[in-house]
């Protein structure tokens, strides 16, 4: 099955099974969350027009060349009295602009005359250096849609609306499992034939970037029993997320379980790395299986679960930006799965790293993108490439 194919299959599933709880959180804990309501002005952008100069503010009618005598200082977070006539104000950046005035000049534009008057030197236009009130936004107008994943900007945003806090959608409850009769926690000795679980604390990590709530279920024998106890305990869980025993070795048993007791929908992807990738129900929960070669991990976090994990928020856009760039490298053999080489952008061109082994997770700790190049292709450097930057995806 194509890449496409199943992203699509998979958003379809997320989208039926939507987070319907909401809660209400303060900006500073509704970073990477999804905003459950639309956002709309409740003032306007700025409230008041105000000065975009440091300078003086007058009425344009009264500059015929005649310098001005100044009648008050105006500085940001003062309320100014109305203009006198005849006369300007000395303004800051950020000051409201007093009635009366309709222009602003800048303070390197005039001359100002031994008795303290000003004499404006250069064309005045109404308007002139002054952000009119509402420029950003108006009264109930709307701001951020519903389904906006929540970053700094956004709550920027929201912070200069007065929002306090913010409707976002319930995080979604994901239980990491790694299974692997060889895996053992860092800190433990290494016994033979034993490694170290990786995919874990990468998993773990990167699903609290996405501000999911994280469920560490810890590490699974490979051994069909304990999968279906393990997958049995998980019913409370919006999603399943295991690494490892997705393929066809006597020692994988995820899809075994998920085939006797709910339902495999996806298997064997046209992907590289990543094709044994696995989503199915068990008793009702969502189970997405990924391979446990650290690399394939990634991967297909990165293109599947993750856009999944937001679409199940109600995220509209998931998809990743994919930038065209020169190969910088040659691919003289076609594969028969898309793959996602770990790589960099050096002079204007993807280049990747010596070792794109499924297992070298050090390739992507390497790597600042993913390198895509399709299906049935063959590259001549200079040919051009998909890049998918990491942190487009690792946010
Ligand atoms: N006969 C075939 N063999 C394999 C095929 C195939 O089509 N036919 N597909 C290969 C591909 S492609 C992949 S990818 C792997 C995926 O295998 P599984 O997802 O079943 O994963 P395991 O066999 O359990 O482990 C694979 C590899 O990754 C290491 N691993 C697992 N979990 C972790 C972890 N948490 N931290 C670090 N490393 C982990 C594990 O030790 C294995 O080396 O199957 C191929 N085989
Ligand atoms: O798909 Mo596997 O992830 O090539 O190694
Ligand atoms: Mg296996």
């Amino acid at each position: 099955m194509a890449v496409e194919v199943a992203l699509e299959r998979l958003l379809e599933r997320a989208a039926a099974s939507p987070i319907v709880q909401r809660e209400r959180v303060s900006l500073a804990q509704a970073q990477g969350r999804v905003l459950a309501e639309d956002l709309v002005a409740t003032l306007d952008l700025p409230p008041w027009p105000n000065s975009a100069m440091d300078g003086y503010a007058l009425r344009l009618a009264d500059s015929r060349g005649e310098a001005l005598a100044v009648s008050q200082r105006i500085f940001a977070g003062q309320a100014p009295e109305p203009l006198a006539a005849g006369t300007c104000a000395r303004i800051f950046t950020g000051a409201p602009i007093p009635v009366g005035a309709d222009c602003v000049e800048m303070q390197e534009n005039v001359v100002v005359e031994d008795d303290g008057r000003v004499r404006f030197t250069q064309p005045l236009a109404i308007g002139q250096n002054i952000r009119p009130q509402g420029q950003e936004t108006t009264v109930g107008e709307q701001v951020l849609c519903a389904g906006t994943r929540l970053g700094p900007i956004e709550l920027g945003l929201a912070a200069s609306l007065g929002c306090a806090s913010l409707a976002v959608v319930r995080k979604v409850r994901v239980a990491v499992l790694s299974t692997g009769d060889e895996l053992v926690e860092p800190g433990q000795p290494l016994g033979a034939g034993q490694i170290y679980n990786s995919n874990r604390v990468l998993l773990c990590g990167w699903l609290q970037r996405l501000g999911c709530e994280v469920v560490d279920a810890g590490i699974l024998p490979d051994d069909l029993p304990a999968t279906r106890h393990c997958l049995a305990q998980l019913s409370d869980v919006d999603l399943i997320l295991s690494t490892g025993g997705v393929s066809v070795g006597e020692a994988d048993f995820l899809g075994v379980a998920l085939r006797e007791e709910g339902e495999l929908t996806l298997w064997k992807l046209a992907i590289k790395p990543g094709k044994p990738l696995t989503f199915g129900h068990f008793r009702g929960v969502p189970v997405i299986g990924l391979p446990g070669n650290p690399a394939s991990t990634l991967v297909t976090f990165a293109l599947l679960a993750r856009p999944y994990l937001l679409r199940r928020q109600g995220v509209h856009s998931v998809a990743p930006l994919t930038f065209k760039v020169p190969a910088g490298f040659a691919w003289p053999k076609a594969g028969s799965r898309r793959e996602y080489l770990r790589g960099r952008i050096e002079n204007g061109r993807a280049i990747i790293y010596r070792n794109q082994s499924s297992g070298v997770l050090r390739s992507a700790a390497w790597a600042d993108g993913l390198v895509e190049v399709l299906e049935g292709r063959t590259l001549v450097e200079g040919d051009e490439v998909g890049f998918i930057p990491l942190s487009e995806v690792l946010g």
